[in-house]
């Protein structure tokens, strides 16, 4: 995918896809729960359409009828053994979530994924889940995937979260839908709280408090009509390209901004940002509004803290900003990029240097100071779709022609990435 300066602005409206981690959460609830479950604006991304595979496999029905999906629930224990090995795909998410679930069925089940998932720890879930009693090994002894996993009756625990991970956080409070007793989780900072509201909204019964969320077991759930809003995530890279190309005005319609997930509005506004949120309203628990974005002089400041859950995915596009930006910018407390699908500090730092930036990576993040001309260059996306988007974007700012390796790889999370790029540039 080769993309070029852009010289006109950007302008006009667009609807992003709906919400990744929402959208694989209403088709595992919807599963588990009874009664048919319709999901309206779901992501048809690469990687949530490895979570239906792995339901479908578990005798769970799914189909598409005009722009819904139907979910055909049977209920907590309704899930039946699957014949093969369920594929996850690239998706860490259907990972480390269906992992919490299948820990608590009555069979076994075997998980596996791609390379890059093969790569990614587990250990951050076999841990908790081992202390709930359940059987899950590493196959091969690396603490990553392919997982096995023995179903069992599992005990209610209280876990003190090494990491601020929402996938950790879910993962345990599914597996404690299963307990015998109440099950919590306590986290560094808080992470993305889609699996609560959803779970609340379902009929389970739970609480939330600071860093903790409580979760009682056994409820009965009942299947529930899901509106999937548009993905900040995928949103990011319109903001970030609309602030960066000259007389850029955009509106996006319909975006979840969830404060657990709204990092990157705030930290856009911090550096200069001219952005306006119209039309905030919250269904289903869910914040959502439309963005107005307008080109903005930036400047650099740091990023660190209890903000960096809120902005995790957002952050390598928001190291583009900051290249193009007046000044230092200085992310922190950010390491767990590099178990993402690539090592993402490595990978931003990397392809922004060979761009012409001035970046140096550190333990747990990065530190790019702004205003260097930037020229387009060969990037290797490690096949990681927030890479290639967010050099997608530095493409459009900087000088000459960027080309982006493997950059279909957008599919996992946004498949029509390039073609509403193009509609906004006409
Ligand atoms: O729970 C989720 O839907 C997600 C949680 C985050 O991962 P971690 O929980 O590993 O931080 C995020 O990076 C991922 O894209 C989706
Ligand atoms: C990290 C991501 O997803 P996952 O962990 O589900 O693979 C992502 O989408 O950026």
């Amino acid at each position: 995918m080769n993309i070029k300066k852009l010289t006109s602005p950007l302008r006009g409206e667009l609807n992003v896809p709906g919400d990744k981690s929402i959208s694989h959460r209403a088709i595992m609830l919807g599963a588990i729960s009874m009664g048919t479950t319709s999901v309206t604006n779901f992501l048809q991304g690469a990687d949530c359409l490895s979570t239906i595979s792995c339901f479908r496999k578990m005798g769970i029905s799914i189909e598409t009828e005009q722009e819904e999906i139907l979910v055909k629930g049977k209920g907590l224990h309704g899930l039946s053994r699957p014949d093969t090995v369920l594929d996850v795909g690239n998706s860490g998410t259907t990972t480390r979530l269906l992992a919490g679930i299948l820990a608590g069925q009555k069979f076994d089940s075997d998980l596996t994924g791609d390379e890059s998932i093969q790569s990614r720890p587990m250990k951050r879930i076999i841990r908790p889940l081992a202390q709930m009693g359940a059987g899950i090994t590493s196959v091969r002894g690396n603490g990553c995937a392919p997982l096995h996993i023995e179903g069992r009756s599992l005990k209610g625990i209280h876990y003190d979260s090494p990491v601020a991970s929402a996938q950790v956080k879910s993962c345990v409070l599914l597996a404690g839908l299963y307990a015998d007793d109440i099950t919590s989780v306590t986290e560094p900072y808080l992470s993305r709280n889609h699996s609560e509201i959803m779970l609340d909204y379902f009929g389970a019964t739970l609480t939330a408090e600071d860093t903790t969320v409580t979760i009682y077991p056994d409820p009965i759930l009942e299947g529930q009509k899901v509106s999937v809003p548009g993905d900040i995530s995928s949103a990011a890279y319109f903001i970030g390209a609309a602030l960066l190309i000259p007389g850029s005005e955009i509106l996006i319609r319909n975006v979840g901004v969830n404060p657990t997930r709204n990092g990157i509005l705030r930290v856009c506004e911090k550096m200069g940002a001219d952005i306006t949120l119209m039309n905030v309203s919250a269904e289903e628990g869910e914040p959502t509004a439309d963005i107005l974005v307008r080109h903005s002089r930036l400047h650099g400041i740091t990023i660190d803290g209890s903000i960096i859950p809120s902005l995790i995915d957002e952050i390598p596009v928001i190291a583009v900003l900051a290249a193009f930006a007046q000044g230092e910018t200085v992310i922190r407390d950010a390491q767990e990029l590099k178990v993402k699908e690539s090592n993402r500090i490595d990978v931003v730092v990397s392809n922004l240097k060979a761009m012409g930036a001035d970046v140096t990576a550190t333990d747990d993040g990065m530190i790019i100071r702004g205003g260097q001309p930037l020229t387009g260059t060969l990037i290797d996306t490690k096949r990681d779709h927030r890479i290639a988007m967010a050099f997608a974007v530095a493409g459009l700012a900087a000088k000459g022609e960027t080309q982006l390796l493997n950059g279909e790889c957008v599919t996992i999370s946004y498949p029509g990435f390039y073609q509403d790029l193009a509609a906004l540039s006409r």
